[in-house]
């Protein structure tokens, strides 16, 4: 339903989205993950025809967003990363003319309005003016626009950004019933954000896709990679010349401790990571070492966001760190 084919961005010589290509069916959640800067916006705003690629092509349901615009816009609503509020309107005011400007007239207008209202759950500060509103209801007045014309696909960009921690649970609630009926892409640098909401994640680093898949399939494609930590009772060469006996261990961190033994970071490329850890076992074993401690860690979601997108964080101003924390905690 929607296709993006070879997406790509620059700016002068700098390439913001670097030839995206994925397809997005209905029914789903999807989320864009990725540091600051990766380029979830702009790949978002090209989406949306608010801004167009260097190369590439978007369709919306067979739709060129540049040569049909007109057919492909009434099926997305868009929530951008700053909604262009009127902050002397009330919610009335500002969803009435966004609602014409989609052009919905008459009792078809009221309706919609009506039904998003509800639906965002904006009656109690209906008559008041958006500079007046927490950013909780600002953003439930964003998702209600992007709601008018009942649009197929819902695209929201960085939706619980800036609310406080009840405001992110609301939102969330509103975003999972929308998914209920309706396509829904967001974006968000949080793991835990995209973790909870949805049900396909597309990681974007640089500009470029490097995972696209559900959560569990994230985590189960990239588990092979898993790690064992050890503490073994023999001199550092002896642990190293053990271990270099062992099939699928491909990597060895050695930290020695102040007892005489070594602690061990173990890496494998094998496919259990239980064969791998017995095999270990047996082989200090055979060498009459004694193993200490043995423990076995699978890849989470976390550790696979942030290898593929190590390095790809820009800090961007001061509130960056914080934000990128909000990953390491997640
Ligand atoms: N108009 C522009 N001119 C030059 N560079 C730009 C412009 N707009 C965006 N960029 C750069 O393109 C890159 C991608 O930006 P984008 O806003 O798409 O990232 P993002 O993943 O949405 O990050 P954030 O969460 O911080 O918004 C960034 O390095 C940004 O600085």
């Amino acid at each position: 339903m929607i296709t993006v084919e070879h997406l790509t961005k620059r700016y002068g010589d700098f390439t913001a989205v670097d030839d995206l290509s994925f397809e997005i069916q209905e029914g789903h959640v999807y989320g864009f993950l990725g540091p600051n800067g990766a380029g979830k916006s702009t790949t978002m705003n090209i989406m949306t025809g608010c801004l167009s690629p260097t190369e590439g092509s978007v369709r919306i349901y067979g739709h060129d967003i540049f040569q049909e615009p007109n057919q492909a816009k009434r099926l997305m609503g868009y929530l951008p990363e700053q909604p262009p509020l009127y902050m002397n309107e009330t919610p009335e005011e500002y969803l009435r003319f966004v609602g014409e400007a989609k052009g919905l007239r008459g009792g078809a207008l009221e309706e919609q309005i009506r039904g998003v209202v509800e639906q965002t759950r904006l009656q109690e500060v209906y008559h008041k003016p958006i500079s007046a509103l927490s950013k909780g209801y600002k953003q439930r007045v964003g998702i209600a626009q992007a709601l008018l014309g009942d649009p197929k696909v819902v695209i929201l960009d960085e939706p619980t950004v800036g609310l406080d921690p009840l405001q992110i649970i609301e939102i969330r609630e509103l975003i999972h019933q929308l998914g209920r009926d309706r396509t829904v892409i967001l974006s968000s640098h949080i793991l835990s954000e995209i973790q909870t909401m949805c049900d396909q994640i597309l990681i974007i680093a640089r500009g470029k896709l490097v995972a696209f898949d559900t959560p569990e399939g994230l985590e189960r494609a990239l588990l092979a990679p898993s790690q064992i930590t050890l503490t073994a009772e023999a001199g550092e060469d002896e642990v190293r010349e053990i271990l270099s006996q062992v099939e699928h261990v491909v990597q060895a961190e050695l930290t020695p401790r102040e007892d005489g033994a070594v602690s061990v970071r173990v890496k494998t490329d094998g496919d259990s990571i239980y064969d791998v850890s017995r095999a270990i076992f047996f082989a200090f074993a055979r060498r009459n070492r004694a193993l200490l401690e043995i423990s076995l860690k699978k890849a989470n979601l976390e550790d696979i966001f942030l290898e593929l997108t190590e390095g790809a964080g820009q800090p961007a101003g001061p509130e960056a760190p914080d934000e990128m924390k909000e990953v390491d905690e997640a």
